[in-house]
């Protein structure tokens, strides 16, 4: 049983991250996504939904076999809990492969870290960020 891990912040879901989730899928029998804490979110402004219901929103698409709220503080408390065989990092994830499988092997745990795909838009006017689609929103809801 090969276990794989995802993670992101998971924000207002588009098929951007339903792709992510079922690539990542595919490197393993059995996928955890931890969904990311307001407080880390700090690349970027804060996600618009509370952490749970971004959980319950991953945890029922196909793809994902149990999602997670990540840890406040330390975001290697989670997979030292799941023990993955793989961790999966987004295709344009600002983490760095290197840095992830040192911090793994700091602290013993045997995995592998890879990167999954990006989808390109299949569809005129796909939004495939959720910074996209908020900007749409104000600007829309601005004209009224
Ligand atoms: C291996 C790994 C584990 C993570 N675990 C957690 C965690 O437990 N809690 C958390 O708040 N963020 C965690 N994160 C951080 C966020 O998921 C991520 O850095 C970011 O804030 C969301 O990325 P996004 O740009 O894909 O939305 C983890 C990141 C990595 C690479
Ligand atoms: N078009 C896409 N193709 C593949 N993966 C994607 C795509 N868009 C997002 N993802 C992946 O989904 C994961 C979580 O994405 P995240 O929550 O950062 O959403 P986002 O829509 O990219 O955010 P934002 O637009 O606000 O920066 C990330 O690993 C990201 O790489």
């Amino acid at each position: 049983m090969t276990r794989v891990v995802a993670q992101g912040t998971f924000d207002l879901l588009h098929p951007g991250h339903v792709h992510y989730l079922e690539d990542a899928a595919t490197h393993g029998d059995e996928l955890h996504a931890i969904v990311a804490r307001r407080s880390n979110v700090t690349h970027k402004p804060e996600p618009i939904l509370c952490a749970e219901q971004r959980r319950d929103m991953v945890a029922a698409l196909d793809a994902v076999d149990e999602a997670h709220l990540g840890h406040p503080v330390d975001v290697f408390v989670p997979i030292e809990r799941l023990d993955p065989d793989v961790i999966v990092l987004g295709f344009d994830q600002h983490h760095d492969e290197s840095d992830i499988a040192g911090a793994l092997a700091e602290r013993g745990i045997d995995c592998r870290v890879e990167r999954a795909s990006g989808r390109e838009p299949r569809y005129d006017d796909e939004l495939l960020s959720s910074g996209d689609i908020v900007d749409r929103i104000l600007r829309r809801r601005g004209d009224d």
